[in-house]
């Protein structure tokens, strides 16, 4: 049967009233879409169709739905929609956003061989280091969980794209981080905004009404530019003094040795780096700070990870990566954060490329297409109590546990999954295991001397972040503070 045939046509996904002409734009929220969609779900099915202003959006709501389209038929499913607000703030030349075909073959090539699995070991002494670092600051405790914690992402992605290692706070790559961070966190929902369904916005001045992220994009283009360019400029300044450390982007350099490079080539290495950086930095950010308030709100949660690390480490050393199979309930801690609060909780929508039938249904060519990471998470035909932070769920049944899968789709799906999910995994284990080993997070007192319970409030953005919550940390030991400052000594030796 041909799909395109409207006569023939089977029915579009179901999905709430829509108007005439506007479609759904009345009812599409402006604010935690994740949210929205899912409650959709609850009525509609866990594939939803709307309309909006002649632009078809299909919502998957299942991890099933979602890995029959766009993995199994992940030549249909892998191109991106335009993100207007994102490519106005000059995010688009880098693999995340670039629309299916030969350029993104190519970022998507150099970056999956780079941060695939086999080559983690490479790695992994950056985030051994950095991890002790992140230790230390939380145990004098002055700068604030935040800081701490973006220093410590920020420095892993920089020292594997750029091959500099951040030492201190005044670092010119610590406050391009934080901007670009900003960008990314307050852009508004990716392809969701009124700038998304009318492009002329970008054109009018920011008084006129739906104008707000055309501006947002506007007043902040310079700190993506600076994300591009500031790094680019420092390596091949590095390379010139025959001081440049292995990274990514002089692999890049080396590779291109001799030749005199295009326009295209050179934003080809600035946006493939560039990337790394922007992609990497605040993912894993947001999961640690999520870990702390998760920690400040389930202190059982802590104490377990605290006694496994007790009983297989000991206190005469820290964690290594090669404890990992002996730390299984610091795993599922890890897999926890990914599912409870997943860091873009609405994924980067797909685009699809021909008319397809799913499931009796008719998907229209050129459809955006959601895959609501947040409402996978909350799906309680697969997680029993979603919205409790329980790293036990993932643990066999026949050891205690639910026997639930990790979100796979914290990282996304088919031919566009996260190539940095290994890197992320690991970073996160890490800190997580090394925090467990030497530091305790507890609860801010109010004047009246009571514990302030954090609230669950998380910015709106693509990556959606903890709103600032008060917490503490403190050594869990001196020994542990000896263990951490001993790390810590030995890697500003070795600069
Ligand atoms: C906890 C940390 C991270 C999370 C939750 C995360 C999540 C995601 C998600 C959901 C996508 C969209 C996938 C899709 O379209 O189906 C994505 C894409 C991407 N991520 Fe990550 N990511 C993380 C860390 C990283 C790191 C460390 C890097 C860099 C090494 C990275 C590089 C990328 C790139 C380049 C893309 C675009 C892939 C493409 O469009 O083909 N990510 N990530």
């Amino acid at each position: 049967m041909d799909p395109s045939s409207s006569t023939k046509r089977p029915p579009l996904p179901p999905g709430p009233p829509a108007d005439p002409l506007i479609g759904h734009l009345r009812v599409m929220p402006s604010d935690k879409h994740e949210r929205v969609f899912h409650e959709w779900s609850k009525t509609y099915g866990d594939v939803i169709h709307l309309k909006v202003l002649g632009r078809d959006i299909i919502v998957l709501n299942s991890t099933q739905a979602a890995t029959d389209l766009l993995e199994k038929r992940s030549g249909l499913y892998s191109d991106r929609p335009n993100l207007t607000v994102y490519v106005a703030m000059g995010w688009d030349p880098n693999l995340a956003f670039l629309p299916y075909g030969p350029r993104f073959r190519k970022h998507r090539k150099l970056l999956q061989s780079h941060f695939s699995e086999n080559r983690q070991s490479k790695f992994q002494p950056i985030q051994l280091q950095n991890a002790s670092l992140l230790a230390q600051g939380l145990m004098e405790n002055t700068k604030g969980y935040q800081h701490l914690v973006s220093r410590y992402t920020t420095a892993i992605v920089i020292r594997i794209a750029y091959g500099h290692q951040i030492l201190t706070d005044d670092d010119m790559f610590v406050q391009t981080a934080h901007d670009c961070g900003y960008t990314l966190n307050n852009g508004g929902p990716p392809g969701g905004t009124a700038v998304d369904f009318f492009p002329i916005l970008m054109h009018l001045p920011s008084w006129f009404p739906g104008t707000y992220y055309a501006t947002f994009a506007r007043n902040w283009r310079w700190a993506v530019d600076k994300l591009y360019n500031q790094p680019y400029e420092y390596v091949k300044k590095q390379r010139a003094e025959g001081m440049a450390q292995p990274s990514f982007l002089l692999d890049q350099l080396e590779a291109m040795s001799g030749q005199t490079l295009t326009d295209e080539e050179i934003g080809d290495i600035k946006g493939s780096s560039g990337i790394i950086f922007g992609a990497g930095a605040e993912t894993t950010w947001i999961s640690l700070e999520t870990f702390l308030l998760a920690m400040l709100r389930y202190p059982e949660v802590q104490k377990k990870g605290q006694e496994e690390i007790d009983r297989v480490i000991g206190p005469d050393r820290l964690p290594t990566f090669d404890d990992f199979d002996s730390l299984p309930y610091v795993e599922c801690v890890t897999q926890e954060i990914l599912r409870w609060h997943p860091a873009l909780p609405i994924g980067l929508p797909h685009r699809s490329t021909e008319d397809d039938i799913y499931r009796g249904m008719f998907i229209p060519k050129g459809s955006i297409i959601f895959a609501n990471t947040m409402g996978m998470a909350l799906d309680e035909n697969v997680y029993v109590e979603p919205t409790k932070f329980n790293p036990d769920r993932f643990f066999p049944k026949s050891q205690g546990g639910n026997g639930e899968p990790p979100l796979g789709a914290a990282f996304g799906f088919g031919r566009r999954i996260c190539p940095g999910r290994h890197l992320a995994v690991g970073s996160i284990w890490i800190a997580v295991a090394t925090i467990f080993a030497t530091i305790n997070i507890t609860k801010v007192k109010d004047e009246a001397g009571n514990d302030i319970i954090p609230e669950l409030e998380y910015e709106t953005g693509l990556t959606s972040r903890p709103k600032h919550f008060p917490c503490s940390t403190a050594p869990r030991s001196d020994k542990a503070a000896r263990l951490v400052a001993n790390e810590c000594d030995a890697l500003f030796e070795r600069r």
